[in-house]
């Protein structure tokens, strides 16, 4: 298997970019028998995750994201397809050596999965321990660990004495004792609080940092893959509707798909509030309370645009501002004030609902 991707040329004017793969799925399908027929949730999904970067895989309930990462470490069989990691075929290896193999693979949850009997030092040393670890060495590695997720002082709290964002930190330590390459996180923050959230996403990309894990964050709410990560696959109905840098989707989602995650979070605002007209997405760097280019407009061409709602995010250390944005029934109008913002660099799309 070729563990090259060739990237092409870059926005900084960088040269062909040679990246290592980590992770390759290779026409992955997957299918769950039912009492008639049975339930394709993936098809044919090819995915290339590099060495070293964060990637998310997004989509709706129920679009097959835990399904996906299942198929990663093979804690589920692909009906077909292949999987690699580090350029070596899972898919063909028996039992025993898949086993070994799932070493290199952490795993995080949403709800914790931590031994409810143990102390946050025992459950690290778990894994440890049944990879036959003398007992002293792995009592040295989960301190270590336990200080590098913060919780240096709480070796001997019981998972019950914890909050949920320390139970995520001694998961996160317990996910990372066996040394992986790859940490697979599925839905990892959606049991905590808007501030743990971001602070255990800020462990995560200090650890993909320090550590040079890859990472793979699979989730619903698009604001966590704008957090941490660096490319994103959008998957939609078992396959894959979009892909690419977090950046270029959130400026200019493609799909439908893509459009209702980035512009709602993945709400679908059409079934609740139906179509409307003269609408338009527009995307600013610099966040929205910079250059009062609205204003601007409204002033140059005299006319009023109905804001309807906006915010700002931090994309790869940048700040972008998004608004929706209702412009007047007049085409003629509209297309002055439209002109107006593309003059200065403002990305605008029309939107059929907001
Ligand atoms: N073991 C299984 N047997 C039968 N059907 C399954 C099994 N696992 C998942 N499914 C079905 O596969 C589909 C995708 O489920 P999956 O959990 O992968 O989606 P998801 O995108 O992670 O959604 P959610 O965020 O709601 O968990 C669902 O229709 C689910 O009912």
């Amino acid at each position: 298997m070729d563990i090259f991707l060739k990237l092409g040329k870059r926005k900084g004017g960088k040269d062909m970019e040679k990246k290592e793969i980590m992770i390759h799925l290779e026409g992955i399908s997957k299918s769950f028998p039912q009492k008639r027929g049975s339930l394709e949730v993936l098809k044919e999904i090819d995915l290339q995750i590099e060495k070293g970067e964060v990637f998310g895989i997004i989509g709706m309930s129920g679009a097959g994201k835990s399904t996906l990462v299942r198929c990663i470490n093979l804690l589920e069989r692909p009906t077909k397809g292949r999987v690699y990691l580090d350029g070596a075929e899972l898919t063909c290896l028996p039992e025993k050596e898949l086993r070994q193999q799932r070493h290199s693979m952490g795993m995080i949850f949403q709800q914790f999965h931590l031994l409810m009997q143990r102390t946050a030092l025992e459950n690290v040393c778990f894994p440890l321990e049944i990879s036959g670890v003398p007992k002293e060495m792995a009592r040295a590695r989960a301190e270590e660990l336990l200080d590098l997720v913060g919780l240096g002082e709480r070796l001997g709290a019981y998972p019950s004495q914890l909050s949920g964002g320390q139970k995520q930190r001694v998961a996160i330590a317990r996910a990372l004792a066996t040394e992986p390459k790859v940490l697979l996180c599925d839905e990892a923050t959606s049991a905590l609080d808007p501030n743990t959230t971001a602070g255990v996403l800020r462990l995560l990309k200090d650890i993909n940092e320090r550590l040079g894990i890859t990472i793979v964050v699979i989730t619903h709410e698009m604001s966590v893959i704008q957090e941490i990560c660096n490319r994103v696959a959008i998957i939609d109905d078992g396959q894959i509707a979009e892909m690419g840098g977090v950046e270029e989707i959130f400026r200019a989602p493609k799909t439908q798909p893509g459009r209702e995650l980035v512009y709602h979070e993945g709400a679908r605002r059409e079934a609740l509030e139906g179509p409307m007209e003269n609408c338009y997405r527009v995307v600013f760097r610099g966040g929205i309370s910079g250059d009062p280019i609205l204003g601007g407009m409204m002033v140059e061409c005299n006319a009023v645009a109905n804001i309807l709602s906006g915010n700002t995010r931090m994309l790869d250390g940048r700040v972008y501002g998004q608004m929706m944005i209702q412009l007047p029934e007049d085409k003629e109008m509209r297309e002055k004030m439209l002109a107006y913002l593309r003059e200065r660099e403002v990305e605008v799309e029309e939107v059929h609902y907001v």
